[in-house]
């Protein structure tokens, strides 16, 4: 997985807020603070420094594909990404266009380095496009302050990742917490709803565990739980089952589809796994940086 380019260098070791790591809380507050409290961006820049286990999923059954309502969340119009490296430029996006309505559930699919994770990064707005633009739920993103980007991303997009990035020595009810202490939300308020987000996501008997306390796929729950804590009307998940076995990954794909079902969330995964793509109402194809037209093999 390459690095999402524009997140600032944080202060502390990227070591220190891997999950096995036991910091202080002073290391990770700091490590926060030097992402100016953006969580998302101080995840996004975790989740390029961890190693890639590349564990596979098995093949689980597709589901009935819905209606398309028209409504358009996420507007992508002749996105372009070029990472410049030295002398060297690589061409990720070379003018992806594509809209995703409220309430769908998208897949994401190609190649490995077809542009997947680039895509997610600049709907997410982790990262700036060298042209084109993102509209997210009525707001061209790519024309928002810094500040006020990261406040959008705090509200608007919930992110999950392979690896889960919980805080390891939070217990899980805190961790779920977190998103909802940078959006200054009330303590009473946002405990309450951590815990409720823990019951959904089906870990109501670990809240006082410790993320080393936690299984793989229960880790993914928390980190989704999370995710959800701002009532996100979108959740982004990168690769969200590439570090869990078949059945865990197939339950963790279920999860989204009931989070889909019972908030209204517009769920948009990448996977290099075709059956778990199927499971979503809608596969997007990439290949060399470009949506393949829907019937083409790339
Ligand atoms: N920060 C970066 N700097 C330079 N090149 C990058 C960077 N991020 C991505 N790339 C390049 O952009 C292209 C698309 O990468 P991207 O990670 O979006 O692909 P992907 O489809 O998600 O791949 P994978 O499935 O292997 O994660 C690749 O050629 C990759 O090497």
């Amino acid at each position: 997985m390459p690095p999402p380019g524009t997140a600032p260098p944080p202060t502390q070791p990227y070591a220190a807020a891997s999950p096995t790591a036991q910091p202080s809380p002073n290391t990770v507050a700091d490590f926060l603070a030097a992402f100016g409290g953006d969580v998302e961006a101080a995840v996004a820049a975790l989740r390029a420094h961890h190693p890639t286990t590349g564990a596979g999923i098995s093949p689980i059954p597709s589901r009935p594909r819905r209606q398309r309502s028209g409504d358009h969340i996420i507007t992508v119009t002749d996105l372009q990404k070029t990472y410049r490296m030295a002398r060297q430029r690589v061409a990720a996006l070379g003018g992806v266009s594509l809209e995703i309505d409220r309430g769908e559930f998208v897949a994401l699919t190609g190649a490995s380095g077809s542009g997947k994770s680039t895509l997610l990064q600049l709907i997410g707005g982790l990262d700036k496009p060298s042209g084109g633009s993102v509209v997210v739920d009525g707001v061209n993103i790519g024309k928002l302050s810094d500040a006020k980007l990261s406040r959008f991303r705090n509200q608007t997009i919930g992110f999950v990742f392979q690896f889960f990035y919980l805080q390891p020595f939070l217990r899980l009810t805190t961790n779920t917490e977190v998103p909802g202490m940078f959006a200054r939300a009330p303590r009473k308020q946002r405990r309450a709803h951590a815990q409720a987000l823990i019951d959904e996501v089906g870990l109501g008997d670990r809240s006082r565990h410790l993320p080393r306390e936690m299984s793989g796929g229960q880790m993914q729950r928390a980190a989704i739980a999370r995710a959800l804590l701002n009532r996100p009307p979108i959740l982004l998940a990168d690769e969200p089952t590439g570090n869990l076995d078949s059945a865990t990954g197939a339950s963790i794909i279920e999860l989204f589809e009931r989070i889909r079902d019972e908030f209204g969330t517009t769920v948009v995964i990448v996977t290099h796994d075709d059956d778990l793509a199927r499971r979503a109402d809608r596969t997007i194809r990439l290949s060399d940086g470009r949506i393949v037209p829907q019937g083409v093999v790339a």
